[in-house]
């Protein structure tokens, strides 16, 4: 017994030993990550001016900060504001991205370096995902979710810096932001008090009242009530930004440039043009994967289709290399994937595989995607573009600018030295433009519009933009927002469906289709509608299985065209739907939130199809008798996709949700409307003559 005692006593020191070991590596581990961090943020080159640039922000309210990708501007910067005293008084540090991807996992890191968990004192802000608290002082977002909050609180009080990063990029949201921050500013300075004043207007146009409830709306005043506002510091920050077009706009605003890189990239290119450039990629994904050391691979493609075809030959590809070389791992991320999803290629390959990750221009800013050495830069991308003088929004495929092309490469070089492989000549690199034509050149402007006026700014002609947008391009958003109802005759903001249109982060005539669906009794079915309009076709369709695919879709189509073949949840591509859901959650909550009676028409899909004539009434198109149609507003002939269910049933009159030009004006999503309809719910635009 004793011995078993002694035995048990033992076992108890060796355990008591154990535990303790835990528990000293379980400390030492964050202190030797902590450690790591230090050194690591000591390393950057942003910090060896971290004293200049703190000197620069107490001396100039607004601030260019121009350096190299990697040097550490968008995880740095914020946590020297904070150090150096931006946020005492509870002032918050936002930082605007164009991209979730970037707001979420920029603010992961900079929680890990500061030592703190997520949503804590370092948070993030995307739309429908909130990660912050009370606490939190250093908060990333995007640019559109910052705009979104301007509507609740117009002087955007609660910070006391914003740092527009990435602004080269020169979104319609940042353009748009950086019009209000500069009336913000101006405002700010000049001491005003009275904050109450803003909710009262917010309050009267009734979308204060609306979007709280009662006791949130007397929060809102309290801590608004006899607050000073304290002046507002704002920071525009990129890499490869023309900083002199900024400092202009900011009434010759400094210019601060962090000079040099962490890490060298070699930069690569071909000897001569790539004819298919899809078939140069691959070539070089498999070449560096056989001749290069390791290191994961960063490829840039134009879209979905492009990365799933790409990743089907890669797939194709590896049984011909020999058992070892087959340690290939490819991971697609684009914006209309999951965030989960998107969140896999941030993950470290295992142990001897060499991960392949096919993005859209969504990585191409601001993120650090660990284990990339390789970048493979085909030079091209896809935007979309509008055409005033039609209304139409085709997506195009164009060459990157220069500063497209810089910040590609410079998503490797970040842990390590890298590679970039430009799949063109030197000489082309020369010819590309220096930036990307900013977006609200071309752009529809109905949700700038929309958004602008829900600010109360309602000469918009007038607004102070960065660059002004064309004012035909302005006149055409306005009508289309006039005959969708959500402006007056005067041109102001609606109420009720303009106010309605302005708080539903859709495409104006998604909110209105939802707008009136919950008059017409079929919200619930039109939710699910607008959710899978949202994303990229939920039909896979591979090209060469594409009449096996075309007799699947048609076991459940609808003779009545394809937003009712939407609700029979023959789900197919499960990225889609997947997303699909989320959207359709998210929009749920937020027309439940608006105080819209989500209710269904149950089997009979006559009204819904009536609601659809209701908001897309803009385009309906007409049969002629050579079987195109003539879209009725612009007056182009224009031709049912092969994707449609009613590609070959052809009906009289239909209303359409897309217009792609291809080779042909196709339209897609498509659905069987009467035509009587459109001058009994469309009369502002389709009245019948006498
Ligand atoms: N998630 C991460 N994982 C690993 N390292 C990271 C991560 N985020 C940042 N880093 C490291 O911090 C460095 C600085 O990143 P940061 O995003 O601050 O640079 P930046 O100057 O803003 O670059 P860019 O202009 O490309 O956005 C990176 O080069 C990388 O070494």
């Amino acid at each position: 017994m004793p011995s078993m005692a002694s035995s048990n006593s033992a076992q108890r020191q060796s355990n008591h030993n154990t535990d303790v070991n835990q528990l000293k590596k379980l400390k030492a581990e964050p202190f030797a990550r902590r450690q790591n961090f230090e050194q690591h943020r000591k390393s950057l080159p942003i910090a060896a001016v971290e004293k200049v640039l703190l000197e620069e922000v107490r001396n100039n309210d607004t601030l260019i900060v121009v350096g190299e990708t990697g040097s550490g501007k968008t995880t740095q910067l914020p946590q020297y504001l904070n150090n150096g005293g931006y946020c005492r008084d509870g002032g918050i540090i936002g930082i605007t991205q164009p991209r979730r991807v970037a707001a979420v996992t920029v603010a992961k890191r900079v929680a890990e370096e500061c030592g703190v968990a997520l949503g804590q004192q370092v948070g993030y802000a995307i739309r429908f995902e909130d990660v912050t608290s009370r606490s939190t002082r250093i908060k990333y977002m995007t640019d559109g979710l910052l705009l979104r909050e301007a509507l609740l609180d117009s002087y955007l009080s609660k910070y006391s810096v914003i740092i527009v990063d990435e602004a080269h990029e020169r979104t319609v949201h940042t353009d748009v932001l950086l019009g209000l921050l500069k009336t913000v500013q101006k405002t700010r300075s000049q001491g005003v008090s009275d904050a109450v004043n803003i909710d009262h207007r917010e309050a009267k146009n009734g979308m204060l009242l609306e979007k709280h409830n009662g006791s949130e709306v007397a929060s809102i005043l309290k801590q608004c009530q006899g607050k000073k506002l304290s002046p507002l510091k704002i920071i525009i920050m990129s890499a490869s930004l023309d900083a002199r077009v900024f400092s202009e706009y900011f009434g010759g605003a400094r210019a601060v440039h962090v000079q040099g890189r962490q890490y060298p990239v070699d930069i690569l290119y071909t000897r001569q043009p790539e004819t298919d450039y899809i078939d140069a990629t691959l070539i070089t994904i498999f070449q560096i994967h056989m001749e290069e050391g390791p290191g994961d691979i960063l490829v840039f493609l134009t879209g979905q289709e492009e990365i799933e075809s790409v990743e089907r030959l890669v797939h194709e590809r590896l049984p011909q290399l020999s058992e070892s070389k087959r340690k290939l791992l490819t991971f697609p991320i684009f914006s209309s994937l999951p965030s989960e999803k998107q969140m896999k290629v941030f993950m470290p390959a295992p142990v001897g595989f060499r991960k392949v990750i096919l993005a859209t221009n969504i990585a191409e800013t601001s993120v650090t995607i660990p284990g990339i050495k390789y970048v493979i830069d085909p030079g091209m991308v896809k935007v979309r573009t509008y055409e005033a003088s039609t209304g139409i929004e085709p997506l195009i495929i164009i060459k990157t600018s220069k500063a497209q092309a810089l910040q590609r490469s410079g998503r490797a070089g970040r842990e390590g030295p890298g590679k970039c492989y430009r799949l063109y000549p030197e000489s082309e690199f020369d010819k590309l433009k220096d930036s990307t034509t900013p977006e609200i050149k071309r752009c529809n402007l109905s949700n700038v519009i929309l958004h602008l006026k829900a600010l109360g700014i309602d000469d918009i002609i007038g607004f102070d933009f960065i660059e002004q947008p064309d004012r035909i391009a302005i006149i055409k958003s306005m009508e289309l927002l006039f005959l969708l109802g959500a402006l007056t005759e005067e041109s102001k903001l609606s109420d009720p469906v303009g106010q309605k249109m302005a708080r539903l982060p859709l495409d104006p005539i998604y909110s209105k289709a939802l707008i009136i669906a919950s008059q017409f009794n079929c919200l619930e079915e039109m939710l699910i509608v607008v959710a899978m309009l949202s994303v990229e076709s939920i039909f896979y369709a591979p090209r060469e299985k594409l009449e096996e695919s075309r007799i699947a879709l048609k076991s459940f189509a609808s003779p009545q065209g394809d937003h009712l073949t939407l609700l029979n949840e023959n789900f197919i591509n499960s990225r889609s739907v997947k997303h699909a859901r989320d959207i359709h959650s998210q929009i749920r909550r937020n027309a439940e939130q608006m105080g819209f009676h989500v209710t269904s028409c149950g089997d009979d899909l006559l009204p819904l199809r009536r609601c659809l004539a209701a908001s897309f009434f803009l385009n309906a198109a007409l049969k002629q008798p050579d079987g195109t149609y003539r879209a009725l507003s612009s007056g182009l002939t224009v031709q049912i996709h092969p994707s449609s269910v009613l590609f070959r049933m052809k009906p009289d009159c239909i209303i359409f949700d897309e217009l792609v030009r291809t080779n042909h004006n196709y339209i897609r999503n498509i659905s069987r409307i009467d035509y009587l309809w459109l001058a009994e719910l469309a009369p502002q635009c389709y009245a019948l003559q006498e």
